[in-house]
């Protein structure tokens, strides 16, 4: 038999499009919910660094869209990793795998606060996020965060980043408030 997870996993591809809203550009590509489907999954699909630059994967936990507006994404926030340009040959595709083993592996004792993640490619850096529900909940919130750094072998002067939606919506992303900083 295989081997269940705890949780379904859904993956979504926001492809960019200017001709679409943003929503339109988000598409469900499939969910899973034991192990072994997931490698046949992942080993189907391109790399974040093989995709097109603009291009979104996100993985949440099956019902919770990968949008602000989720009615569980609506009150919470994102552990947010940048990477720049220059690094991200060697460790985009690296931190994507393991932040989202750290998911569908429950990395995380408040396994319950957690969403989902998402890679961002973009041409002037990358982006990786751990959306969780909520951004009151601050012992989860740096519990997750420091597991996080822990998992993706970070160094204790990389710092990461916790950014309420909320905050996210109003800014672009370059000069977001940080709430919580690890
Ligand atoms: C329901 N709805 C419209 C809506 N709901 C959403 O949940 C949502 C958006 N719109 N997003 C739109 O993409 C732009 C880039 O953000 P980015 O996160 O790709 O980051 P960059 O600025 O491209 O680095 C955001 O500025 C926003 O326009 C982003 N986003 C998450």
């Amino acid at each position: 038999i295989k081997h269940p997870l705890q949780f379904t996993w859904t993956l979504w591809y926001l492809e960019p499009d200017r001709s679409k809203s943003w929503e339109e550009t988000l598409n469900e590509v499939t969910s899973f919910s034991t192990v072994e489907d997931f490698w046949s999954l992942y080993n189907h699909i391109k790399l974040p660094s093989e995709v097109k630059v603009g291009s979104d994967y996100s993985l949440f936990k099956q019902g919770i869209k990968p949008m602000w507006e989720d009615v569980q994404n609506k009150r919470g926030g994102r552990w947010v990793i940048s990477i720049n340009k220059q690094q991200r040959p060697e460790i985009l595709d690296k931190y994507w795998l393991d932040t989202i083993l750290c998911l569908i592996g429950e990395a995380f004792e408040a396994s319950d606060e957690i969403c989902g993640a998402v890679v961002n490619v973009r041409p002037k850096g990358d982006k990786i996020s751990i959306w969780t529900s909520n951004s009151q909940n601050r012992n989860a919130i740096l519990e997750i965060g420091k597991i996080y750094k822990e998992r993706l072998g970070l160094s204790p002067k990389t710092s990461i980043n916790y950014q309420i939606h909320k905050d996210t919506m109003v800014k672009s992303s370059s000069n977001v408030k940080s709430t919580y900083t690890l």
